[in-house]
């Protein structure tokens, strides 16, 4: 594997019975790059970050994280990455500040660091005021939040995370897109799934659109907005599909408003 690359993904495909999730998708995903996997519900992708990351044996292919076979050489690969799953699974008896110092033991960090990350992560996403109560006093939003420290307090090679954005509120997406970008600036990888246009816009640097388990655009949005209309598929219609409701709204106006950016 190139150096440079960070996710290199061949012919990985996934089949429940005679249904098939994963189509043959292939990826590069460069060291530094904020890539998004952007699709419609069903699309494949949380299975194909399953498959990724350990969790979901692959049908047929090949995953390489950071230069190792995640299916071959699992712990070496899990060393290396981590990955915030579209439902937070945290232990609801711990406080918030227990289940980081957790973290923090199984992945070994320096106390004087961790401690320092922690209180750091804890204060941009507004949480140290209840970081001492129990996590099942937590609303999903602030669940997603303890998670996302959780990996930040790593500074993982990778990241993975599914549809980050929903539970958040706007000022904790913005945190979540000023925090990754700058990370990434500072060498860090992350592999995004969303299925709203405009975050994958925002927050992105790259975009894959799945739809029925296959890749059918790749590039930046630039790109695939001038492919739009001219392909044979046209990614127009896809588009309208994927683009954020009355819901949504908020979030994303904040996402675009550009202010100061968030130092690691
Ligand atoms: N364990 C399973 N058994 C059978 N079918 C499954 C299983 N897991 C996923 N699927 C199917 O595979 C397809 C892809 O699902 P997946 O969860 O990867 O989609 P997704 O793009 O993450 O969707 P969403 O945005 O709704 O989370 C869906 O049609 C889903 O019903």
């Amino acid at each position: 594997m190139e150096k440079s690359l960070s996710i290199k993904v061949r012919n990985l495909s996934k089949s429940y019975g005679s249904f098939h999730a994963v189509k043959n998708v292939n990826l590069e995903i460069k060291k530094g790059e904020l890539f998004c996997f952007l699709g419609p519900n069903g699309a494949g992708k949380t299975t194909t970050i399953k498959m990724m990351t350990g969790l979901l044996e692959p049908g047929i292919g090949e995953i390489e994280i950071a230069g190792t076979n995640i299916w071959k050489s699992p712990i070496e690969a899990k060393k290396k990455m981590a990955y915030i799953p579209d439902h937070p699974i945290l232990y609801p008896k711990l406080s918030g500040r227990e289940f980081l110092r957790f973290i923090g033991s199984v992945f070994q960090i320096d106390q004087d660091v961790f401690e320092e990350r922690m209180e750091k992560y804890l204060s941009l996403f507004e949480l140290s005021g209840r970081a001492d109560e129990l996590i099942e006093s937590y609303s999903h939003g602030m669940k997603q939040k303890i998670n996302l420290c959780g990996a930040f307090i790593r500074q993982p090679d990778v990241l993975f995370l599914d549809e980050p954005t929903v539970g958040l509120d706007p000022k904790g997406a913005k945190t979540l897109k000023n925090l990754l970008q700058s990370m990434c600036r500072q060498g860090m990888t992350v592999f995004m799934s969303t299925h709203i246009l405009e975050i994958a816009e925002q927050m992105c640097d790259r975009v894959g659109i799945i739809k029925n388990g296959e890749i059918i655009a790749i590039g930046t949005m630039e790109e695939l907005r001038q492919k739009e209309g001219k392909t044979q598929s046209s990614l127009e219609d896809l588009f309208l599909e994927l683009t954020g409701d009355a819901d949504t709204l908020h979030l994303i106006q904040e996402l675009t408003d550009d202010d100061e950016k968030v130092e690691k």
